[in-house]
């Protein structure tokens, strides 16, 4: 199979990631939260997340060359004050990668130093040459600070097209959490939390256990034909997503179910297997979309046959560096529906603009 070393490590490296986020969100403390320049939510458990990932991959894939497109940098960690934040994630990261294989320890023990050179490692552009590994270390951050949904998310690019992409949800239920619009899947009782979406590029989406207790399983998009029977994700956060212009499209499609809200990308893990049939972004004026909110959700997505374009029907395209070139909105449904559903998205916009014109 294509890109078999790369999943594994991706695996590994996502599935570790997750056990760090895990151990912090158990025992959150006001004090891991820092506020970004951009206001948003940062912690110990995002920073770590993005270090065991970095330091993971590179060491698993030593002999290629690394570049990695990620959310967070060190700017905030170099400032004053910031000694305590840094050696707690750096004690995070050390016990973690310890668990990894109790009895080889992987290095000596990492200094703040290593810590803060692994964080930055994910300073890269991207772009349309060459690999480019791209990571949000917790995706749905709000979610996460809540105890709700978040996301490892962990993609590969080559030459701007995604072929690679890993999904650790260590919340998301291993059993529908919605609609089911496919009554198939597995037998798991709704306790059972912790799910890993994986794609590569031309061989389906799978999703195992977080932890493997069982093998993996492939999954598939909703096969719902009448959007009547779909039902629909959208953002937890409304701040992040329109939800008066989503429901106005899913009245048009006479969806009747209501919308499922959920943070981060484990919205395309839950659509990867069919939990629902639509999801609709649609962030507010000015908001620019970044690569790792959607790369490893696009192609868990494609690979289990749907379909994910931006709000007028064009492929998305993350060969642009950081950001995705569009600022329409972000949707997601199967080939039957895809049509009706661009037609509904056009003519709410239409409205939407129509009313804000008088
Ligand atoms: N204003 C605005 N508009 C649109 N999107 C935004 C906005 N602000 C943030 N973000 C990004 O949303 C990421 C969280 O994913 P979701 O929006 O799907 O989840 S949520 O339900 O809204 O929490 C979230 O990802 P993380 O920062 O990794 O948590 C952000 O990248
Ligand atoms: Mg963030
Ligand atoms: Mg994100
Ligand atoms: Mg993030």
């Amino acid at each position: 199979m294509a890109y078999e070393k790369e999943l594994d490590a991706a695996k590994k490296a996502a599935s570790l990631a997750a056990r760090l986020c895990q151990k912090v969100q158990k025992a959150l403390l006001q004090s891991d939260v820092q506020s970004k320049s951009d206001k948003s939510p940062v912690t110990v458990a995002d920073y770590g997340s993005q270090a065991v990932v970095s330091l993971l991959l590179q060491r698993e894939l030593i002999s290629e060359p690394f570049s990695l497109v990620a959310e967070e940098d060190s700017a905030d960690l170099r400032k004053e004050g910031s000694q305590d934040i840094i050696e707690r994630i750096t004690k995070l990261v050390n016990d973690t990668l310890a668990t990894e294989d109790p009895l080889k320890p992987i290095d000596s023990t990492l200094s703040t130093d290593d810590i803060l050179r692994a964080i930055d490692c994910g300073t890269s552009e991207g772009g349309p040459n060459g690999r480019h590994w791209v990571l949000d270390p917790i995706d749905g951050t709000k979610g996460f600070l809540r105890g709700d949904q978040y996301a490892v998310a962990l993609g590969l690019l080559e030459e701007g097209k995604v072929v690679l992409g890993v999904l650790a949800c260590p919340n998301l239920p291993l059993a529908s959490i919605a609609g089911n619009d496919n009554k198939n899947k597995n037998s798991s009782s709704s306790e059972e939390k912790g799910c890993l979406f994986y794609a590569t590029i031309g061989s389906g989406t799978y999703m195992q256990p977080l932890d493997s207790r069982s093998e993996p399983v492939k999954v598939h998009v909703s096969s719902v034909e009448n959007p009547e029977d779909a039902s629909f994700f959208e953002s937890f956060e409304g701040a992040h997503s329109l939800h008066d212009l989503s429901s106005s499209i899913a009245n048009k499609l006479g969806v009747k179910a209501p919308p499922v809200r959920i943070d981060s990308q484990a919205k395309y893990g839950a659509l990867s297997r069919g939990d629902g049939a639509i999801y609709l972004r649609f962030p507010h004026k000015g908001y620019r979309e970044k690569i790792w909110d959607h790369v490893a959700g696009a192609i868990v997505v494609t690979e289990a046959g749907g379909i994910v374009t931006d709000a007028g029907g064009k492929a998305l395209d993350f060969s642009k560096g950081k950001y995705l070139d569009l600022d329409t909105g972000i949707i997601v449904a199967n080939e039957k529906i895809m049509p009706l559903l661009l037609k509904a998205v056009r003519d709410s916009i239409a409205e939407q603009e129509n009313a804000s014109s008088l």
